[in-house]
């Protein structure tokens, strides 16, 4: 019988092996590996030492796992160099989940975070902003990165990872003389291989197959990147609010309320802030200043008029914007930074190690979108922060969260009220009433933790039976299969009609009936 230390440990070195042959299997098939070894002609380079009888010796690179207590030593050789915009306090990791899916919340043997932001490149045609780095120190002899933001990179896949051809290269190189060294070296080498593969790998004017299908690769990801990059080049001329956009200074002090100001610096209480409206699910606190929602407002406006082309944040919204897409990446970055404290504090686990988002504006007004359909989000913990104009109506509603047995019973309408910020988890089903007058705007802010996401908890939620039939309110003609026995489908939504999920056959409530189904005698 293992210990559950022994277990973990053990889970861990088969995560390894396994990471470890897929990688290989990957490496084969792309064939970019063995290409890489090949231009650098290692076979030669042995060969010329065997010829010079072992005079020289063969410079062995230092491994690159640093421990804990290093770790504030690298930061600052991190903090030296010009290349590099930011460099984080390292801490330890919030949340890990080993290989059966069971989550780890600080675990004191590690591993350890440390965030970097590297300079881009103004030149360059996509990576003219700072690229965000997360090393992450563990067993391992390199620390796992993984690359933030939006933006696509060649040979970076979903997983937002360096491929093997990177470490291949960059181990084979390295002639780091102590561990601060190292990590420089590992990041320039980044650096370089982010803002040009080609050139990094050697494969710049080969005419190799590998050579081609990295140019192609090039050129995809810049097609891919294109129109954003060209909406957020064109905007850049055309804002209003410079210091909104400024991937290097920090927030300000001034946009926030005082009360959670105060709160991320440790001087006020949790209690004193947060209103807590459902235990684990579901609170409020007083997030941005009017005057700067008036600012944040007075830019989203501007974009409006500008004409420039915006995607919509989803297929449920059709007049709101993604902030990412107008250039306000570097601030929703430093937004999710700046309450990721408060993530991990309200919800451990989905609240912890955030890597990606999707923050976006939603709008509704007479003639446009007036509420929205009950809903979960594609989100871990969402932010929902009233930006204003003066409105009536639009009260959030909350039932339960997804799969559970009261998944579509009322909980609870949240109102909202400018500057004031609603956190719930996203797995909570919601919607938003209808606006009665005026106008209303909220910035919504989907926090992603991909290390949460290999979970258990995220993976294989389980799924309860309806304890009952639904609460009127709660009901979703975009998700539900029977919507039409409670309620008429709004107008222009009857296309929705039989195309329900929910709930899935195994989760019916007793008495459950589909919607154009008879009722049994
Ligand atoms: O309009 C609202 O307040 C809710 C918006 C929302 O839930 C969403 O966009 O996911
Ligand atoms: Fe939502």
């Amino acid at each position: 019988m293992l210990t559950p230390m022994q277990s973990r440990l053990l889970g861990r070195v088969r995560l390894q092996l396994a990471r470890a042959y897929r990688t290989k299997i990957c490496a084969r098939a792309s064939g970019l590996g063995g290409e890489a070894e090949g231009r650098f002609g290692f076979a030669a380079f042995k060969a010329f030492l065997a010829a010079a009888g072992g005079l020289l010796v063969r410079h062995r690179p230092l491994s690159h796992r640093c421990q804990p207590q290093d770790l504030p030593k690298v930061a600052d050789e991190l903090r030296r160099q010009s290349f590099i915009v930011r460099v984080g306090d390292p801490k330890l990791s919030p949340l890990t989940v080993d290989d059966e899916g069971e989550m780890h919340l600080q675990d004191p043997s590690g591993p350890w975070d440390l965030h970097v932001l590297l300079t881009g490149d103004p030149d360059h045609a996509s990576f003219f902003l700072p690229l965000r780095v997360r090393l992450r120190f563990g067993e391992a002899a390199i620390p796992d990165v993984r690359i933030g933001g939006q933006l696509a990179f060649p040979l970076i896949s979903n997983d937002r990872r360096p491929p093997k051809v990177f470490w291949d290269t960059f181990t084979a190189r390295s002639s780091a003389q102590s561990q601060g060294q190292a990590m420089v070296e590992l990041l320039q080498s980044l650096r370089h291989f982010l803002l040009d593969p080609k050139d990094y790998l050697g494969y710049e004017g080969s005419e190799s197959p590998e050579a081609r299908r990295l140019q192609n690769w090039c050129r995809d990801v810049a097609r891919v990147n294109g129109q954003r990059l060209q909406v957020i080049k064109k905007y850049g001329e055309l804002c209003r609010h410079h210091e909104l956009f400024d991937p290097i200074t920090t927030l300000k002090e001034d946009w926030f309320h005082p009360k959670i100001w105060a709160l991320m610096k440790g001087e006020e209480e949790l209690k004193d802030v947060l209103t807590e409206h459902l235990p684990g699910e579901v609170y409020s606190f007083p997030l941005f200043k009017e005057d700067f929602c008036d600012l944040l407002l007075d830019e989203i406006f501007n974009f409006y008029s500008s004409g420039l082309p915006a995607r919509r944040p989803n297929s449920m919204n059709n007049y709101g914007i993604i902030l990412s897409d107008i250039g306000l990446e570097p601030f929703v970055e430093k937004l999710q930074e700046f309450l990721q404290k408060l993530g991990e504090e309200l919800f451990p686990g989905p609240g912890s190690c955030w890597d990606g988002h999707h923050c976006f504006i939603v709008r509704y007004r007479e003639g446009e979108d007036l509420g929205l359909d009950m809903h979960t989000d594609d989100s871990d913990v969402t932010f929902n922060v009233c930006l204003g104009l003066d409105f009536a109506g639009a009260g959030l509603q909350f039932c339960g969260a997804a799969g559970a047995a009261n998944h579509r019973k009322y909980s609870m309408t949240y109102s909202h009220k400018k500057g004031h910020c609603v956190v719930h988890l996203g797995r909570k089903r919601h919607g938003a009433d209808d606006i009665t007058s005026g106008e209303r705007l909220n910035l919504i802010l989907w926090n992603h933790s991909s290390e949460y996401r290999q979970s258990k908890d995220y993976r294989m939620p389980a799924y309860a039976r309806e304890e009952a039939a639904p609460d009127p309110v709660c009901l979703s003609y975009t998700h539900d299969r029977d919507f039409g026995v409670f309620k008429d489908y709004p107008k222009n939504k009857q296309l929705f009609r039989g195309r329900g999920w929910c709930p899935p056959v195994n989760a019916e409530y007793a008495g459950f009936r589909p919607e154009g189904s008879k009722p049994s005698l």
